[in-house]
This record gives structure tokens, sequence and C-alpha cells, in this order.
């Protein structure tokens, strides 16, 4: 479980979170919501301790996440964040690859690759591991990001956004695993996502957070958050939520 605790955060002399407590959960999608600017990227780098904050604090399982050496952290989160440096000449299972760093500093071992494998297989990657990632669709490209990120066998995947730009059957196939990877049970990934798309949110989140100017707006289970007021007040917008025939939501905006 991480556990946010009175999370304050400026950047640059502009407090970007303000006191922010939440907890995410250690299973299943948890998408964090809320209009541009709202501080849902520094939320997740903060958690990530990629930004330290001003004050409070952020635990994994009761130990501080900023205290925690980078070495032992990056066993326990792997983090996909919206710029990804571009690698010339990096092929789909280099970078898949590279997820196993962590774990051998550069001496792979049969685990590395096996899981080198099955990232490559729980991905759908099998006809393009061996194309340049520069050759790639950015739906390709992007799945192969998510691999790496699941390669590292981390409990917890932080995403930031990583459906941008992708069209519905790309997106729909990504959530669909991240969906698959976080349900309860062995080698179980909670999956922390920043998500724009209230449809995707609606469809595949289990847990929400919402943040609005930098603090906590909301959070709960799906359909508690994903509701016509604590949405429609979010975004400053009239939003209509109707339930599916199969259980799930439309989020009308
Ligand atoms: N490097 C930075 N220096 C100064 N201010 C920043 C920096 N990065 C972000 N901010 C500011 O922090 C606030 C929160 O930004 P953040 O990217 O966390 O929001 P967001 O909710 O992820 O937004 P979006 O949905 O547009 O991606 C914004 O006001 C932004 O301008």
């Amino acid at each position: 479980m991480i556990s946010v605790q009175n999370l304050t955060l400026s950047l640059e002399g502009q407090r970007v979170l303000k006191d922010v407590s939440t907890t995410l959960p250690d299973h299943g999608i948890t998408a964090i919501i809320g209009p541009n600017g709202a501080g849902k990227s520094t939320l997740l780098h903060s958690v990530a301790a990629l930004r330290a904050p001003d004050s409070g604090s952020v635990t994994l399982n009761g130990a501080d996440i900023h205290a925690t050496p980078a070495a032992e952290r990056a066993k326990l989160l792997a983090i996909l964040t919206q710029s990804q440096p571009q690698i010339p000449r990096l092929t789909v299972r280099d970078l898949v690859a590279f997820g196993r760093w962590p774990h051998h500093r550069g001496r792979p071992g049969p685990e590395d690759h096996a899981l080198v494998h099955a990232a490559i297989s729980q991905f759908e990657l099998h006809r393009i591991e061996s194309a340049q990632l520069d050759t790639l669709s950015g739906g390709q490209r992007q799945r192969a990001y998510v691999a790496m990120a699941w390669a590292q066998g981390t409990p917890y995947m932080l995403l930031d956004e990583p459906l941008s730009a992708l069209d519905p059957r790309v997106s729909r196939s990504i959530m669909s695993r991240l969906h698959q990877i976080s349900r309860p049970g062995r080698d179980t990934r909670a999956v922390v996502i920043v998500l724009h798309d209230l449809q995707i949110a609606a469809q595949w989140a289990d847990y929400v957070v919402a943040l609005k100017d930098g603090e906590l707006f909301a959070e709960g289970i799906a359909g508690s958050v994903l509701a016509d007021a604590p949405l429609s007040a979010l975004y400053d917008s009239e939003i209509s939520v109707r339930p599916l025939d199969d259980g799930r939501i439309a989020v009308l905006t």
C-alpha cells in the first residue's frame, strides 16, 4: 500500500500540491483524474520520489519512499513518465530488457531473460520485438514502454498518460492487459495511471483519485467518484454518468 500523507510540494515558488493525503491500493487500477494543471503528474512523480516534497511524506508499506535508496526503489516502483528518452537504434526487445536493469545491473540471468520473454508475450510484441523503436507507430512504441515497466517486476506500476495520442483499439488493448495484470493473485501489479479520458476511467478503473487545483478533491471506489455530481464539480462542467447493461458506466460530457 502506498500512503501519501499531507503532501505539499512547490515548483518554482508555486504551490502545486497542497496537503494531499491519499492511499493507493496494492492491486487493481487506480486512475488519477482532474483538470489540466491539477497536479496529477506531480503527484505521480512525487510518489516515485522524482520530486521531493516541501512537507509531508510518501510511504510504501510503511517505509519512506524518499529515504529509500534508488536501487531499492527501482524494485518497488516502475514509472513511465510522459516523455521518454529517444535512443537511436534501440529495439523493442532491448527496451523491454532494460526494465530488468535494477535487478541484474548489467549481468542478466535466466530469470531476467524469462521475464523479458514473458513481457513480450504479455503485451503481444512478438512480431515487432526486433524492430527499432523509431520505426514504430506511437501505439506500438507505447506498448513496448509499458512492457518495459512490467518487466521491471515491481509491485507498483505508475503510468503518466500512457494512452495519449492512441486510438481507441490500442488504448483498449493496453488497458485490457493492465486490467489482467492488476487482478489480485500471484504476481499482482498495482497500476496507478494518470488519465484524461473519463470513458477509459469508467471502463477500467477500480479506484479513483481526483485532484483539483493541487488539492485532493475526491477519492474512492470508481463508482463513487465517477458520478454526476463529483465529476461536474471537478471539471466545472455538466457531466452525466449512465449505467450500461453489463454493470459498467458511460460518462457523457
Ligand atoms: N517544472 C515545473 N516548473 C514549474 N511549474 C511546473 C513544472 N511542472 C509543472 N508545473 C506546474 O505545476 C502545476 C501542476 O502540473 P502537473 O503537470 O502536475 O499537472 P497535471 O494535472 O498533470 O496537468 P496536465 O493534465 O495538463 O498534464 C501546473 O500549474 C504546472 O504549470
